[in-house]
């Protein structure tokens, strides 16, 4: 599927690092190192703008490494990239370690994910199908 893009990084097109990547990763596009200090958060802009097709959504997902090693994440996980949307991409970066992390123009920052979607109308009633579960929630069928 193509997907228009508008590139105003310096940066190649976001790619998939493996074959059947879901994910394509993106990289900061900053002009000066930035410091994300312990539970600072920062939006992380891309240079990227993309149109996507109506019935998608672009999700903004953490990298795994980024988290274990330096415990990088992002606020709003996963960010939702709506199709009738035209502004920059951008990364909500949080710092949840207690060390300074550093982030230089190029870092790959997160991974994007494209996802189909619907897109509902409501159908109002009084009474909802009785299922085994019914209310049952939050660890109620319990731990083992
Ligand atoms: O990680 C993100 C999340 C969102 N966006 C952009 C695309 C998205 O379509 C728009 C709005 O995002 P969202 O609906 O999550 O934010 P909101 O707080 O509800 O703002 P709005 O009232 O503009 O919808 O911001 C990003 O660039 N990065
Ligand atoms: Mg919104």
């Amino acid at each position: 599927m193509n997907i228009k893009i508008i590139n105003k990084s310096e940066h190649p097109l976001p790619q998939y690092e493996t074959t059947h990547a879901a994910g394509m990763d993106l990289k900061a596009f900053i002009t000066a190192e930035i410091t994300l200090k312990p539970l600072q958060r920062l939006l992380i802009p891309t240079g990227l703008f993309i149109e996507l097709p109506i019935g998608y959504e672009a999700q903004i997902r953490p990298r795994s490494g980024l988290a274990y090693k330096h415990g990088i994440s992002i606020v709003n996980s996963p960010g939702t990239i709506d199709a009738d949307y035209r502004g920059e991409l951008k990364v909500l970066l949080v710092n949840l370690s207690d060390t300074d992390f550093k982030i230089v123009n190029g870092d790959r920052i997160a991974q994007m994910v494209v996802a189909k979607h619907e897109t509902v109308t409501w159908q109002a009633v009084e009474v909802l199908s009785e299922t085994n579960r019914g209310e049952g929630g939050y660890g109620h069928t319990g731990k083992g």
